[in-house]
C-alpha cells in the first residue's frame, strides 16, 4: 500500500492503483512480457529485455548475496547488471516451463486450514504453503513440486526467479499483488479463525504477533490477517475461474437430469390422463344406454 501511495505521489495521480498479474493462465507464454507492459524478450540476447522496453535500462541492485553473507557486508545499492528474464526458457527444469493453471488457484482456495505444523515449507494441507507453491495445488506437500507463487517466479527464469534479487524485476510486484488477491479470496471463502495463525514454532518473523520485516511502520502478521476492503482500504477485481466438473460429478449431474426428465414426463402424462378422464366424465350423458328413455317408459305405462 505504501508503494501504491508512493507511485500516486510520483505520478500526481491519486487514482493510480497497483495492477496484478494473473499468472494462473497455463501455457508457456508470459502475457504481460510486452514492451508496453513489463518488457518483451530481446531479439538479440535471449536472457535480456527488448531495448524498446524502459525496463531494459533498469539495473539490478543487491546481487552479491554471498558477499553479504560471508563478509557480513550490507548491500549498498550499487547497480551491477541489467534485468535478466527468459520466460519458460529453463531447459534444465521442464517443470517450470509452464505457468500454473487456473484450476490450481481453485484447488488452493479449497484448502481449509491457513497453516499446519511444522509451519514451514514442508507443511501439508496448509493454504499458506500451497499458495506459496511448495505443495500440490490441492494442498498435499510434495518436495518435487513447485506451483502457484513459486512456479510463477521460477517460470520467469532470471532475475525474477532468484529470491535475493527478484524484487528488481517489475513483475515482482504484479506477481505478489495477484498472490495477495488469492489470499484475500481465501479469507473471504473461509471463516477466518485467528487461532489458525501459528503463535509460535513458525520460522523467525512468521509467528502471529511478529512484525513483518522490513515494513515500516511496524505491522504484525495478524494485523494483516483481515479482509482488505473492510480493514485495509483496498479491494481486488478478479474474475475467478469457475470449477470444471469432474467425471463423477458429470455422471451425477447427468443421472439427476435424467431422473428429473423422467419425473416430468411421468407427471405430464398423469396430468394429461387425469384431464382426459375428467373431460369424459363431464360429457357423459345423464341417462346411459342401460336406462330406459322417457318415451319408452311412457309407452310401457300406457300398455299396462
Ligand atoms: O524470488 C523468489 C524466487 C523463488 C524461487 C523459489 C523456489 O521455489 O525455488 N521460490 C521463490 C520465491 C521468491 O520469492
Amino acid at each position: 500500500m505504501q508503494l501504491e501511495r508512493d507511485m500516486q505521489n510520483l505520478l500526481q495521480d491519486p487514482s493510480f492503483a497497483l495492477p496484478y498479474w494473473n499468472f494462473a493462465i497455463g501455457g508457456n507464454k508470459c502475457d504481460i512480457c510486452t514492451d508496453d507492459l513489463v518488457g518483451a524478450k530481446s531479439n538479440f540476447e535471449q536472457n535480456l529485455l527488448s531495448p524498446n522496453s524502459v525496463f531494459s535500462r533498469w539495473q539490478v541492485v543487491c546481487e552479491f548475496v554471498e558477499d553479504y553473507q560471508s563478509l557480513g557486508t550490507i548491500c549498498n545499492n550499487t547497480a551491477s547488471s541489467p534485468i535478466r528474464r527468459n520466460p519458460a526458457g529453463n531447459i534444465d527444469r521442464p517443470m517450470v516451463q509452464r505457468l500454473p493453471e487456473p484450476e490450481d488457484v481453485l484447488l488452493c482456495l479449497e484448502v481449509n486450514l491457513f497453516d499446519t505444523p511444522p509451519f514451514f515449507s514442508n507443511s501439508t494441507e496448509s493454504f499458506r504453503n500451497t499458495i506459496e507453491g511448495y505443495s500440490e495445488p490441492s494442498g498435499q506437500y510434495n518436495p518435487t513440486v513447485r506451483s502457484l507463487h513459486n512456479l510463477a517466479h521460477l517460470f520467469l527464469n532470471g532475475t525474477g526467479g532468484q529470491t535475493h534479487v527478484s524484487p528488481n524485476d517489475p513483475i515482482f510486484v504484479l506477481l505478489h499483488t495477484f498472490t495477495d488477491a488469492v489470499f484475500e479470496e481465501w479469507l473471504k471463502r473461509h471463516t477466518t479463525d485467528f487461532n489458525q495463525y501459528p503463535l509460535e514454532d513458525a520460522p523467525i518473523g512468521h509467528n502471529r504477533q511478529y512484525n513483518m520485516v522490513p515494513f515500516w511502520p511496524p505491522v504484525t502478521n495478524i494485523e494483516m490477517f483481515v479482509l482488505a476492503p473492510d480493514h485495509l482500504g483496498y479491494a481486488y477485481d478478479v474474475q475467478w475461474p469457475s470449477r470444471a466438473l469432474g467425471s463423477t460429478e458429470m455422471i451425477t449431474v447427468a443421472v439427476i437430469a435424467a431422473l428429473v426428465l423422467v419425473a416430468m414426463i411421468f407427471m405430464g402424462a398423469t396430468c394429461a390422463l387425469r384431464r382426459r378422464s375428467r373431460k369424459s366424465e363431464v360429457l357423459q350423458p345423464l341417462l346411459g344406454e342401460s336406462y330406459p328413455h322417457y318415451a319408452e317408459d311412457k309407452e310401457n305405462t300406457q300398455s299396462v
